[in-house]
């Protein structure tokens, strides 16, 4: 069997996705994830002039050396766009391997290590009591573990909150909008909040909360301490992750876990952070770390070091991410918890799946392969639309991070 051709499908069902279809000459078709919020057509052409060339003629069956041959012939090795990119062709071979084999994919990754993929789902609101209701909201549902974020008293624009809570999407305008930040106010705020957050629901919700890359080491180390009563399941990305050492001073400080990597491309980015335990769950996704294949090698180093997966699990990563996400949670030992945000009524239509949530789990389609396709004349009906994510600026204006 050889690849025949590999189309580059963009489309904007409400937010953009950027999406692989490898089609062999048997007809066998996969697809992978390429998405990166707010660089889309940095992807799409990366893919379109670069990869899909190297990929016609090729044997799908040969996984581990088509990724090696885009991760070393391209010499410029990692970052965000090629690893994106090589993620796609990974996920899609993927899919393609489990059609062939009429298997879905966990059962290649070495069959199942659990019955479903426990999942948290975000609350959030500007106000204390509307964030209880919507942790109500969730834990109706079935979730078992919930991030809680909330505006901050005094400030425009924070991170995870909107107008409607069921949504999330900080890329909103084509040019980056600009919120305000001041950490001292944010310190002064969330402890009360998760204090009052596990009050009201008791020791058994697990509780998360992400302080998206703001603070500094001992900064995040005094919120860790002041979290420590509420027994997180994780404290997420306290710092920026350049620079790793940041983690040996916060850890030296408090046993609130930590959880990083979103951000991350490759195992070199994590392996630090795993190896030196400095962190507990590594929260790198199929999409933005190089695919399925390499998710494995890196929560298979994670495992040697008591660090669990806790899957990056945005709505910027399209269906057919979350798709492959489910199949890897599904077959590793050290698996912590997947992210979830449900997608829109037409990002689902854009994205036909099998996957499904019950009672606080996912449970990835038992269909050969991933489970997931894209309709490509309905994608081809929401065309692209430019869209950044925001900018962070400090109450004196200077820039932060966001
Ligand atoms: O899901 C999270 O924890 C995030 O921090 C989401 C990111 O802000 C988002 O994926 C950026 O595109």
């Amino acid at each position: 069997m050889r690849i025949a051709a590999a189309r580059v499908i963009v489309t904007c069902p409400g937010r953009n996705f950027v999406t692989l279809k490898i089609v062999t000459d048997e007809g066998v078709t996969g697809v992978g994830d390429a998405t990166l919020n707010g660089r889309e057509q940095a992807v799409a052409a990366y893919l379109a002039e670069h990869v899909v060339p190297v990929l016609l003629g090729r044997d799908p069956a040969r996984i581990e050396d088509t990724w090696q041959a885009l991760y070393k012939g391209a010499y410029w090795r990692r970052g965000p766009v090629t690893m994106s990119a090589i993620a796609a062709v990974d996920t899609a071979l993927w899919d393609i391997k489990g059609k062939v084999a009429g298997l879905p994919v966990y059962q290649l990754l070495g069959g199942r290590c659990r019955e479903g993929v426990t999942v948290y789902g975000h609350a959030a609101a500007e106000t204390l009591d509307d964030l209880l209701t919507d942790v109500a909201r969730l834990t109706d549902a079935g979730y078992r573990a919930v991030r809680v974020q909330t505006a901050v008293p005094g400030l425009r624009g924070t991170y995870g909150v909107s107008a409607d809570p069921r949504t999330y999407e900080p890329a909103g305008s084509a040019l980056p909008a600009e919120a305000v930040w001041s950490t001292p106010r944010y310190l002064a705020h969330v402890p009360g909040v998760l204090a009052r957050v596990r009050a009201e629901f008791g020791p058994e919700l697990r509780l998360l909360h992400d302080a998206h890359h703001r603070l500094t080491p001992i900064e995040a180390a005094a919120l860790g301490r002041d979290l420590e009563p509420y027994r997180l399941t994780w404290l997420e990305d306290p710092v920026p992750a350049e620079l790793q050492e940041g983690y040996r001073l916060i850890r030296g400080h408090t046993t609130t876990p930590l959880a990083v990597g979103e951000v991350f491309n490759s195992i070199w980015d994590c392996r630090r952070l795993i190896t030196e335990q400095l962190i507990d769950y590594i929260r790198t996704s199929v999409v933005h770390a190089g695919g399925i294949s390499h998710l494995r090698r890196i929560f298979d180093l994670a495992s040697l070091y008591h660090v669990r997966s806790g899957s990056h699990g945005a709505t910027d990563l399209s269906p057919v991410c979350l798709a492959a996400a489910l199949h890897v949670d599904l077959s590793i030992p050290n698996f912590g918890l997947q992210e979830y945000m449900p997608h829109t009524a037409e990002t689902d239509a854009v994205f036909p799946h099998g996957y499904r949530f019950a009672d606080g789990y996912l449970h990835p389609s038992e269909e050969p392969g991933l489970g997931v396709d894209i309709d490509e004349e309905l994608a081809a009906r929401y065309p692209y639309r430019p869209a950044s994510l925001p900018l962070n600026r400090l109450e004196d204006g200077t820039l932060h991070s966001w």
